[in-house]
Order: C-alpha cells, then structure tokens, then sequence
C-alpha cells in the first residue's frame, strides 16, 4: 500500500528560479489496485515516482510506502518496491535467465528461494523461450518481459511503472500491459505513469489526472465522468487543463 500527503518537491533551477514540480500532491494505492497517473510531459509524474522509490526526497509531504516512510526507511522502502520505466536496461552478455537472477541476488534473495522465484516467474510470464537468449539477441518484446521479470524478482507489494511502454509497438506494449493486469489479481498495489489515454482508460481502477506537479482530478473512469460531466476522457483530460490554464492566467494578471 502508498500513501502520499501534501507532497510537494521543489527544484532551485538556475534559469527558472524555484521550480515547482509537485504542488501538494495527495493519494493512495491499495493493495490489487492499479492507479494511473495520467499527465502531459512535464506535470511531474516521474518526479512523484522518484520519491516514491526514494532516489529523490520531498520538499514537504510524507510519503509512505508498506508502513515505511521514504525519508527514515528508505532501505525497507526499497525492498518493498519494484521499479520498472521503459528504459529499464538489459545486458548484452546475459541471458534472461541469469538477468533475472542477478537481480535476485542484489536484492537479497536466499539462493534455494531465488531458484524457485526464477522458476515462478518465469512460467507466469510465459518466458521460458528467453531463458538462454542473450541481451544482444533479444527481440525488443523479449527484452520487456525479462524487464518486468527482473522487477518482481523479490516478490514486492509495491510497483511503479513510470512510461514502461515508451518505444514499443502495439503488440509488445498490448502483452505488457496484460502482464500488469495479472499482477494485480495478485494483490499488488501498482502505479502506472504515463501520458497515454487509453492505457490509462483499458488498466487503471482509479486515475489521478496531474498538470504542473497538481493533481486537477481524481477518481474511477465513472466517478470522474459523473463528477465533470463528460464521459470522453480525452475530452475530460483537455477540459481540465484548459480550465486550470485560464485560471491561471487570470490570477497571474491580478497580480
Ligand atoms: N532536477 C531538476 N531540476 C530542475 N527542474 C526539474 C528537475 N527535475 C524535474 N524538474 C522540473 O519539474 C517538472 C516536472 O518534471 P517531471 O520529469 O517530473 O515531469 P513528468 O510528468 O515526468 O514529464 P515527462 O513525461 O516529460 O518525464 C518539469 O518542469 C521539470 O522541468
């Protein structure tokens, strides 16, 4: 489970000045939940999921992450997490299977548990055909499956999932994201980023629409329809934006 409260982050930029990119940033993932942050580039997903897995530390806010706070836990945060964004890397000279297994071991796996995650894993995820594939020789599918596989090595609770189809076609990107929805009948509490409506509308139980570091809605697909009136969530998302654009013009001309 997640839980993010009034989390803001700030960034001393020398051109800019004091760059804002999270503005008090609320809410929760529970445990067979997937929750999407859907946002433009720059609205500052990937800066909330940096938190979260404790590469960078909030401004302000708590962040909580399987009964662990970011800031004093971050080795049990980390534990607890499995990272994956589109360009998580794949080494040329090993196989999917020593990969996956390598990753094991950095976590901490006992080695007759890691055997048999390494069995787990990859017949859930239908992989044994990569087994002894190297990185060079992977098919870009190939390689998104041992990624995913390296990310859930150590069986965490918690997964972040930042643009983890960037670059790939709709085949590979379709076979991801079912691999995701079988995560979740697993019971785990899973966000997914990215900027691509109908992952978002197709994976997500709740959706959190964010536009410069502020979460503008929240909510199911139904919960935010009925609440703005609009069932097209493409035109609910330029809506939302547009209206929180002209407001912030006006409060820029009053001042
Ligand atoms: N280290 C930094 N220094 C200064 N500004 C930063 C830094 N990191 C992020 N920002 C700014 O914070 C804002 C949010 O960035 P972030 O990368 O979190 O957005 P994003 O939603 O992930 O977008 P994208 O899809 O483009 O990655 C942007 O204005 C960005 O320029």
């Amino acid at each position: 489970m997640i839980t993010v409260e009034h989390l803001s982050k700030h960034f001393e930029d020398l051109k800019r000045g004091r760059v804002y990119a999270l503005k008090d940033v609320s809410f929760d993932v529970q445990p067979g939940e997937i929750f999407g942050l859907l946002g433009p580039n720059g609205a500052g997903k990937t800066t909330a999921l940096r938190i979260l897995s404790t590469v960078l530390k909030p401004s302000e806010g708590e962040v909580v992450v399987s009964g662990f706070n970011v800031v004093t836990h971050p080795t049990e945060v980390r534990q607890n997490i499995g990272f994956m964004s589109g360009n998580t890397g794949i080494y040329d000279r090993m196989t999917g299977w020593e990969l996956v297994q390598y990753f094991g071991r950095l976590y901490g796996l006992p080695e007759d548990l890691l055997q048999h995650r390494l069995h787990e894993v990859f017949d859930t995820l239908q992989m044994n055909d990569v087994r002894d594939v190297l990185g060079s020789k992977m098919s870009t599918g190939m390689k998104q499956k041992v990624s995913i596989a390296r990310t859930i090595i150590h069986d965490p609770p918690v997964l972040i999932f930042d643009e983890p189809t960037s670059g790939l076609d709709v085949l590979v990107a379709r076979a991801l994201l079912e691999a995701i929805n079988s995560l979740r009948t697993q019971g785990k509490s899973i966000i997914f980023s990215t900027h691509i409506m109908r992952e978002v509308e197709k994976l997500c139980d709740r959706i959190a629409i964010i536009h410069k570091g502020q979460i503008l809605a929240m909510g199911t697909r139904e919960e935010l329809a009925e609440e703005h009136q609009q069932p097209d969530m493409e035109e609910l998302f330029f809506d939302l934006i547009k209206e929180f654009e002209t407001k912030q013009k006006e409060l820029n001309q009053k001042v």
